[in-house]
């Protein structure tokens, strides 16, 4: 074995570094069918996402989804695809340029580097590690921005990094954030953003809180994922003194026959304007930035479902993405974990 080791270092040389990664799922390279591939392949082959004994899986993945569903996932991604990209990138790479001015200013100029690495696609997880050692840094603060801990999403990005360092000679220091739903900050920002809509539009009939959802049977397995989303909802509606009788927690993304997460989001929408409700306003308090999930099918697709089911008045409220209250939380958290 050949371990990576860094043979320019200089034991009388500038003291070491700490420094700061950002993770999130990822997101294709093109908003086209050979991209898409590439990525879900990556994404569907994890088996903290898909946990289904593999010979079966694979041979489910290789027949049934990998010939289909580029082409279909391309041309959602082409509707939300932006001049910077893919939103998902544009908006991590916002955010880590807001987080870095802030703790330049807190720290001195590139005392604390901060950089991305997505767990799938690009930029990588191991060149991101990799342009932290390069800069001196052996002590790394890992910040997954997946405010309610998932074996799919949080549990996935650490064994990914462990797997990455399973190649160095020098590990690092690593402290690992493995979620931040219950904070004070967080629990602020999201009820900030909310009060931010009421003030604007009014109150709706129904908030709707949707997060994505997982396969029931992880839920039954021990997953903590689903209650914390609830608590998350609890939280916020006890800072903002709503009425729990106007809030629903529902679960979107659906993928395969199995039974998810309920109650499914697009079911609720459409099971409340069958009541007669008119007004709802959907927040997405599990996605830390807007991406395909909430611009393509909270936005448009729900909407839909709503008003054709008689409802008259949907708005999307969006993620925090680089908002100041959203900056403001990384860097509470990184100077509680890492300072
Ligand atoms: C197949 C199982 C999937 C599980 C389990 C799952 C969990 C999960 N995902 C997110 C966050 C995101 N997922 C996104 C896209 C996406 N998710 C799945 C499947 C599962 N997700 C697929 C196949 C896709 C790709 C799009 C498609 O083809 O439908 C995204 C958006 C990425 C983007 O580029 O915009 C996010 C974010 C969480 C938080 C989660 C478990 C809690
Ligand atoms: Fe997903
Ligand atoms: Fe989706």
């Amino acid at each position: 074995m050949n371990f990576q080791g860094q043979t320019e270092y200089k034991h009388k040389g500038p003291k070491p570094k700490k420094g700061i990664l950002l993770v999130n799922l990822g997101t294709p390279d093109a908003p086209e069918p050979r991209a898409l591939r590439r990525y879900l392949k990556e994404f569907l082959s994890d088996h903290r996402v898909v946990e289904i004994p593999r010979f079966l899986w694979l041979m489910i993945l290789y027949l049934f989804i990998l010939p289909f569903r580029p082409k279909s996932s391309a041309k959602l991604y082409a509707s939300v695809w932006t001049k910077e990209g893919s939103p998902l990138l544009a908006i991590t790479k916002r955010q880590r340029s807001a987080l870095q001015q802030q703790l330049d200013a807190d720290y001195g100029e590139a005392e604390l580097p901060v950089v991305i690495g997505m767990r799938y696609g690009n930029p990588s997880i191991r060149s991101a590690l990799k342009s932290l050692v390069d800069k001196n840094v052996h002590d790394i603060t890992i910040l997954p921005l997946y405010p309610q801990y998932c074996a799919a999403t949080t549990g996935s990005t650490f064994d990914s990094i462990a797997k990455e360092l399973q190649n160095y000679r020098w590990v690092p220091s690593i402290r690992f954030i493995n979620g931040y739903h219950q904070t004070p900050e967080y629990i602020n920002a999201i009820s900030q953003s909310i009060t931010g809509y009421i003030q604007q539009s009014g109150m709706p009939e129904r908030f709707i809180f949707s997060y994505h959802g997982t396969p029931q049977r992880y839920l039954e397995q021990g997953d903590p994922y689903y209650c914390f989303c609830i608590q998350t909802t609890r939280l916020v509606v006890e800072a903002l003194g709503l009425d729990s009788e106007q809030i629903i927690s529902s679960f979107q993304s659906r993928f395969g026959k199995a039974a998810w997460l309920q109650p499914y989001t697009d079911v609720a929408l459409k099971s409340i304007a069958e009541e007669g409700v008119k007004r709802v306003a959907v927040i997405c308090p599990g996605f830390s930035s807007d991406c395909l999930e909430t611009i393509e099918e909270i936005e448009v697709e729900n909407r839909a479902y709503f008003i054709d089911a008689g409802g008259e008045s949907y708005d999307y409220i969006p993620c925090l993405n680089d908002s100041q209250d959203h900056i403001d939380m990384m860097v509470q958290l990184i100077k509680k974990n890492s300072m």
